[in-house]
């Protein structure tokens, strides 16, 4: 448990104000709760939230497994990386990525130029009970999608182990509990967050 109280939860408390001094990027596997998490942690943080898959889908107005159906995964991957470049730039932020976005090592070297990559480490039981009613996931309609997501995070998850913190995803803590585990490791990097009411 968390010994950092983070939000209003009476009337005499007044919520925490934060300084966020460098984006942070959210990595890990679809899934792994980078949206859910990273707009949970931006609202406590007060500060921007940005989703690379959102704007990917906002700049072509297909979702993204119509990207990948229309245009294939290398076309969306370069708009991965270039959407990646373009809101690191614009704003210091709460960056949730695509799963896929930190196995390039440009995106890698575009994140740490600009800030921190912090993993969302779930299982794959947690994972696979996450993703596996919902047919958003162009990379798991396949034959197997269980044995198609073990392929990839046993492929992954050695690099997602350059991020440089991570948090375990516990399946028992809710989405705000998780944004409060993120906020605290955040914490722990004063040159990435800084509690102005300590
Ligand atoms: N701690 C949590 N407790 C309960 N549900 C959660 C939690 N974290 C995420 N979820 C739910 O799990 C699902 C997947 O989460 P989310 O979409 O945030 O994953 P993601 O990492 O952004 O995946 P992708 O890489 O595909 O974008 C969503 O329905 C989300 O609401
Ligand atoms: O894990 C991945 O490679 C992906 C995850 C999603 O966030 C989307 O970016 C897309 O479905 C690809
Ligand atoms: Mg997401």
């Amino acid at each position: 448990m968390s010994g950092i109280k983070h939000s209003m939860t009476n009337g005499e408390e007044t919520p925490p104000r934060y300084r966020l001094k460098k984006t942070v990027a959210l990595v890990g596997m679809m899934g792994a709760g980078k949206t859910a998490v990273g707009r949970a942690v931006s609202a406590k943080l007060g500060a921007p939230f940005l989703d690379s898959d959102a704007e990917i889908e906002a700049a072509a107005n297909l979702s993204v497994p119509e990207i990948f159906t229309r245009d294939g995964e290398p076309f969306f991957r370069k708009r991965e990386t270039e959407v990646i470049a373009r809101l690191l730039a614009e704003e210091r932020c709460i960056l949730s990525t695509g799963g896929g976005a930190f196995l390039a090592e440009v995106n890698r070297d575009n994140i740490a130029a600009y800030g921190v990559a912090l993993w969302l480490d779930a299982d794959l039981d947690l994972l696979w009970n996450r993703v596996r009613y919902k047919d958003s996931r162009p990379l798991l309609r396949t034959a197997d999608p269980k044995a198609t997501l073990a392929a990839l995070y046993r492929d992954r998850v050695p690099l997602y182990r350059l991020a440089d913190l991570s948090v375990r995803c516990d399946p028992r803590l809710s989405i705000d509990a998780m944004a409060n585990r993120v906020i605290d490791k955040l914490l722990t990097r004063p040159d990435v967050l800084e509690r102005l009411d300590a």
